[in-house]
């Protein structure tokens, strides 16, 4: 099968393709859920309380630690410190409420990056990260403070990504830290991703700082989110620091109260070494660069390591810490977080979540890793160019080691060709995969509609997991299929609630719960299956939301659905990528809108081309794309009709012949028509 025009393919595909089979994919892991908070809301303080006794201990103990003379690297950027005055600790927040620019002001107001070197969202190093304005790695910086107090403390900070697609990313950065600053927006308050977040940072049992954010802004409200932060997370706001990190209001307040309520880490240097690795990318002068935090004893510069889970030993060429740039350190103590560099090539030798620890004298036990991520939304990719599979899968394998989430198997296509079935976190984990394949790898690809990852049984009793359409198998040997359902919280002002509750019903969803959080604001709950809430759903409650509302959401597992393969025929082939799992219920009105949007989108060929949706052999909606026809009777001047009748017969032979052999390029748009067609109507629409 030939690739047609760039970013396009071409169909007819024919039957009988193989595509091979990733991993089975079940329920989100337990550290990515958000714990119900609607349920009776005591046990928050009453945890905090606890965690904070805990706490006083663990302080008491380091403080009585040695005191060590404070050397210095990179020409005074790093500052040596007994653990005591170690602080290790993140930012978290709501997507947009300000961490990058708090975290900004933290590094000038430590000159940890000087002035005239920042650049907004200094730690967002990725082009695209600036672009879009969001976080999607996490990033670390070590800064060096003098506090009140007289004392030089070094203060690494992690920052986090705030969207609900990497809330692995956060919960891999809280795993290394002992505290945390909540950021809130002074004008917007709590929201579904500030409720998520904490109660990451409870699970780890950090100290949190609340701090509102934005206090500049003209509808800023602090006491009401002071109040809003108190009743429904129930953590203590009469201490809260009042910022602005535009404008640098509080950030000297914030850093004093991360060197006092924020507990130094426990000092564990006596013990074998133990380093946990939270991150980890490649570079291509010295191979894999791994982060972690010495959690026991020390790591040094030539020492010989080993990776407890996967068994590989390496000599440590390079050991640093960021700041936020590398800086070379001769040695890092437990409690502290830096990086080293082994000539490592095999991206799977430095896992993240794997332990590190010396040959010489090794640790008994590795420390808890981190439960693996699991992908939830499922594409193809190819490439336009069947010539850069190759380095595809060679740019897969370099991203992945940065981004935990990713898998991806071997898929073939012969409509296609070979390409990758890969697995994301959700859409906008998949568009920023895709963006960055073909931005920092100068790839050029064709990505197929996203589905989720379906439960088939057949008729003989045995599971599939499908998670490409054309996978599922023949109605007549299926017994039941399955879906993943989530339960959907939504936080919004009052006054949309009707219209979000619409929203929810179109989208398949069960009323479960409503609470008013405070007087102005409400949370729904929903149970939802997953295939509504990762197209376009998100843009649909902002839509309806006018950009207020704000939505987090866990897997809850799978439950049985009329579910029904809603296969596309163009020019009377199937094509398989375009084919949809989809509600019996919703199959004619999803199957009328993709073919109206399918014909908008496929350019006009020289013959006519039918496009249809069908369930088995029952076509139930069908359109055609009008020929591209010259004019034959230009140049037959006169009347006579039978002549006129000739030339249009011949050209409709053909016109006919011409369909049997042409092919028609399938524009890339095409294959994500289906998450444009829930915008524009249909039975799961928001219309
Ligand atoms: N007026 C005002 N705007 C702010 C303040 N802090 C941040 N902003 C703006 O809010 C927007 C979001 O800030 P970011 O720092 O990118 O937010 P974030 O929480 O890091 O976002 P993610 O990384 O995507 O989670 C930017 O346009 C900032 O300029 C503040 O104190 N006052």
């Amino acid at each position: 099968m030939r690739l047609a025009a760039q970013r396009s393919c071409s169909v007819p595909s024919t039957s009988g393709r193989q595509l091979a089979q990733p991993a089975a994919v079940s329920a989100v892991p337990c550290h990515l859920r958000a714990r119900p908070f609607l349920a009776g809301e005591t046990p928050l303080p009453a945890r905090r309380r606890a965690v904070q006794q805990d706490r006083s201990s663990v302080q008491v103990a380091a403080v009585a630690a040695p005191e060590q003379k404070a050397q210095t690297y990179g020409g005074g950027k790093v500052v040596k410190v007994p653990p005591e005055r170690v602080r290790n600790f993140s930012i978290i927040a709501h997507i947009d409420h300000g961490k990058s620019t708090l975290a900004d002001q933290l590094l000038i107001k430590t000159d940890t990056v000087e002035n005239r070197d920042m650049q907004a969202q200094y730690l967002d190093g990725m082009d695209l990260e600036r672009e879009r304005g969001i976080t999607i790695k996490l990033n670390t910086a070590r800064m060096k403070y003098k506090a009140k107090d007289g004392q030089i403390y070094a203060l690494n900070l992690i920052d986090t990504p705030g969207h609900v697609d990497f809330s692995y990313e956060v919960s891999r950065s809280l795993a290394a830290c002992e505290g945390c600053l909540l950021v809130v927006d002074a004008s917007q308050g709590v929201e579904a991703q500030t409720l998520a977040n904490v109660y990451l940072a409870l699970d780890n049992d950090l100290e949190i700082i609340p701090v509102i954010n934005k206090i500049d802004l003209p509808g800023a409200d602090p006491e009401r989110v002071k109040r809003e932060i108190e009743e429904v997370i129930g953590l203590d706001c009469s201490n809260a620091i009042m910022a602005s990190a535009k404008q640098g209001i509080g950030i000297e307040e914030i850093l004093e109260e991360v060197v006092r309520r924020i507990p130094a880490p426990a000092d564990n240097r006596g013990r074998p070494s133990r380093a946990l690795i939270f991150d980890s990318y490649y570079d291509i002068y010295k191979g894999v660069i791994v982060q972690f935090r010495v959690m026991d004893g020390e790591l040094r510069r030539g020492d010989l390591v080993k990776f407890m889970n996967t068994g590989t030993e390496y000599d440590v060429l390079e050991l640093g810490v960021l700041s936020p740039k590398p800086v070379e350190v001769d040695a890092l103590y437990a409690g502290e977080v830096g990086y080293l560099a082994a000539s490592i090539k095999q991206v799977a030798d430095a896992r993240v979540g794997d332990t590190i620890t010396l040959k010489k004298q090794p640790a008994e036990t590795a420390l808890p890793g981190y439960t693996e991520v699991q992908p939830m939304v499922f594409c193809g990719l190819f490439p336009t160019d069947a010539d850069q599979y190759p380095e595809l899968r060679e740019a897969l394998l370099k991203l992945q080691l940065n981004d935990a989430a990713l898998r991806f198997e071997p898929e073939v296509s012969s409509a296609m060709g070979f390409g990758f079935r890969c697995g994301f976190l959700g859409l906008l984990h998949m568009e920023i995969v895709q963006e960055r394949l073909e931005r920092e790898y100068d790839l050029d690809l064709i990505t197929t509609a996203p589905t989720v990852v379906f439960k088939a049984i057949k008729n003989n009793g045995e599971e599939i997991i499908v998670d490409c359409p054309s996978k599922l198998p023949e109605a007549n040997r299926l017994n039941s299929i399955s879906e993943p359902y989530v339960r959907l919280e939504v936080i919004t002002p009052k006054e949309y609630v009707g219209s979000i509750m619409e929203l929810a019903q179109q989208r398949r969803g069960e009323y479960v719960d409503m609470q008013y959080l405070t007087e102005t604001r409400t949370t729904l709950v929903y149970k939802m299956p997953l295939a509504e809430v990762v197209t376009d759903f998100f843009d649909a409650l902002k839509s309806r939301s006018r950009g207020y509302a704000s939505m987090e959401y866990s897997i809850t597992g799978y439950r049985e659905n009329d579910l029904v393969l809603l296969n596309i025929k163009i020019n009377a082939e199937t094509v398989e990528p375009l084919a949809n799992i989809v509600h019996r219920d919703n199959a004619y009105y999803v199957g009328k809108a993709l073919v109206k949007r399918l014909k908008e989108l496929i350019p006009r060929q020289q013959f006519k081309v039918p496009i249809q949706a069908a369930i088995g052999n029952r076509v139930v909606a069908s359109e055609n794309i009008p020929a591209l026809r010259k004019d034959v009777l230009a140049k037959c001047y006169g009347g006579d009709i039978s002549r006129k009748k000739k030339l249009l017969k011949k050209q409709a032979a053909g016109k006919k012949r011409m369909k049997s052999l042409g092919k028609v390029d399938v524009p890339q748009e095409a294959f994500m028509a289906v998450l444009q067609i829930n915008r524009d109507g249909g039975g799961s629409t928001d219309e």
